[in-house]
């Protein structure tokens, strides 16, 4: 080879490899970390080094993996947002308690709360003023007074519920699917809060497209796994993901408006409408201020955030209790020894039932709806730990490893009320332990985002749960399994389509399922 030719093969190696540099220097920070620090050199928390646009399904198995690896307060680059995980009890009510200040907010994510919600509903709102007059507003149905006042209702739904499950089981010979069941006593409740009625059947189309609209909301919003949240591009050309958004938006006011109409109806016509979130925002709108958009998000609110996680859990309960017969004997020997037969738990037998209420805790546990709660976002720059956390970082609390932490559940993945007795607090009460080891879950949240249903979520469960175990004996289907750990929905779990028997325990489970029909029982 001449020494020209030598050059010439040189230079083509060099404009490669200048070209591979360049590629590099300009695409590589598309797919790795970036590790900033701040002005004294403080890094942020450490994490993989890849960014990722989405995580795939069942995320939370990767994410529990990241936080055994990286620790109680991780980093991770999802496109161009970093975002830190929250996966130790201490750190978490350290940063979203103590410092609420400073990560209540939320990140204008693409598709729930830009398209969906426009920035509404409560839960799309960052940490201003319009954030605490709407909570405000909702609140008013949402207290432990408020409840106190409503429980007749969600008594009755329950007696409603237990029925149609027994019923349509056939007096527990025939297996049962019971989803469709809990579906409809969630929402039932939820919408005697918003609405001040009830549905005499989900065939009704307004609630038969208010359901599947919860149900689109569960399935569009997961916390990262839309890939059109973190690639700004993406959200300006026409995807299936973005016009399947911007529809979801307009179906809410579209039927959410057509429901409070009918409240303004009832109420012009001089019907007795009872108190319910609706009627106080048409009796107040004016002097609230609250736009036709604010009126139909705030009265979408309830059912978009309490029937999918309220009836998932009471799905995971039905699910779990065949595969724990033991736990079941336990609980009926309490509930014969302590209430008798005559008469089934109500709210107020909840405190003298410890077993019981352990149970719901360690459901909640084992399967709480959501494993990534509702991602929180800071306001401020911060250093925690010796870590930045710079402003504007997306603050997930990993809910999955906070459940499964060995030292405050020894045998995490075992379903094991027993660690849950001598635990007399509320779900409510309990999230305002100091010491965040002696918080019962985390299925709620924290800080000042904690879920605002809480208080009537719990006693849903209460009233449901307990009466099913008082009533029935929960058993599988022979040749059928129940998978526990495959689920369906993304920001919402429910497990995959099941079926169960429930048999009755005694005789008095027939004498008051079969007294009254549906209508003669409501006596509100
Ligand atoms: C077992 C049932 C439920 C579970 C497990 C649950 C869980 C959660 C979680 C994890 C959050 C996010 C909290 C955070 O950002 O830290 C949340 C927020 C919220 N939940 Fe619930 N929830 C349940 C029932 C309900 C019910 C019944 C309602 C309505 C009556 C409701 C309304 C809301 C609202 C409006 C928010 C947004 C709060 C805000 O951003 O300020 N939830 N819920």
């Amino acid at each position: 080879m001449t020494s020209s030719q030598w050059f010439s093969c040189d230079s083509s190696r060099a404009a490669i490899l200048l070209a591979v540099a360049l590629a590099a220097y300009t695409f590589l920070p598309f797919f790795v970390r970036h590790n900033i620090v701040n002005k004294d050199g403080i890094p942020i928390p450490p994490g993989p080094l890849l960014r990722y646009a989405f995580l795939r399904k069942y995320s939370e198995r990767m994410v529990h993996r990241w936080a055994q690896k990286y620790g109680g307060l991780f980093s991770v680059w999802m496109g161009n947002q970093l975002t830190v995980v929250i996966s130790d009890p201490v750190v978490a009510r350290e940063l979203l308690v103590n410092h609420g200040a400073i990560y209540s907010s939320r990140r204008m994510y693409f598709m729930k709360n830009q398209t969906i919600l426009n920035s509404r509903a409560i839960t799309a709102t960052p940490y201003n003023g319009m954030w605490r007059h709407h909570r405000k507003l909702a609140m008013q149905e949402l207290t432990p007074a408020a409840v106190e006042r409503s429980t007749h209702m969600i008594d009755y739904e329950s007696h409603i519920l237990i029925r149609s499950l027994f019923l349509e089981g056939n007096h527990g010979q025939e297996p049962i699917n019971p989803a469709h069941y809990l579906g409809r006593y969630a929402f039932n409740n939820m919408c005697m809060l918003t609405f001040g009625t009830r549905t005499a059947s989900t065939a009704d189309p307004l609630t038969e497209r208010a359901l599947s609209l919860a149900k689109e909301f569960m399935e569009l919003t997961g916390p990262w796994s839309n890939a059109i949240d973190f690639i700004t591009p993406l959200q300006w050309i026409p995807t299936q993901m973005r016009s399947r958004g911007r529809k979801l938006h307009d179906d809410i006011i579209a039927v959410y408006g057509a429901l409070i109409m009918r409240v303004k109806d009832r109420m012009n016509s001089g019907d007795n409408v009872p108190a319910c979130l609706v009627k106080t925002l048409l009796e107040t709108r004016e002097k609230e201020g609250l736009s036709w958009e604010d009126m139909c998000m705030l009265s979408a609110v309830f059912t978009l955030g309490g029937v999918h996680s309220t009836s998932g859990i009471l799905q995971w309960f039905l699910a779990l209790l065949p595969s724990h017969p033991e736990v079941q004997t336990r609980v009926h020997d309490e509930m014969d020894r302590v209430i008798g037969r005559e008469h089934w738990p109500t709210a107020q037998d909840e405190k003298d039932l410890p077993y019981t209420r352990a149970v719901i805790k360690e459901v909640a546990r084992m399967h709480s709806p959501f494993w990534m709660a509702t991602p929180h976002y800071s306001t401020e720059d911060f250093v925690y730990n010796g870590m930045f956390l710079p402003k504007d970082t997306s603050v997930v609390l990993n809910i999955y490893s906070l459940h499964h932490n060995e030292a405050r559940y020894p045998d995490s993945f075992l379903f094991n009320p027993d660690r849950y007795l001598g635990d007399d607090q509320t779900s409510a009460e309990s999230a305002h332990n100091n010491d965040a080891m002696k918080r019962d879950h985390w299925a709620f949240g924290a800080g000042r985002r904690i879920c605002p249903g809480l208080h009537v979520a719990e006693r849903e469960m209460w009233l449901a749960m307990s009466r099913v175990l008082w009533a029935f004996e929960v058993r599988s289907v022979p040749g059928e399994s129940i998978s526990l750990a495959e689920y369906e929905g993304e920001s919402g779990r429910t497990p995959m389509p099941f079926r169960v028997k429930l048999g009755a325990r005694h005789e008095r489970v027939l004498t008051m399922l079969e007294a009254k029909d549906e209508a003669s029982l409501f006596n509100p």
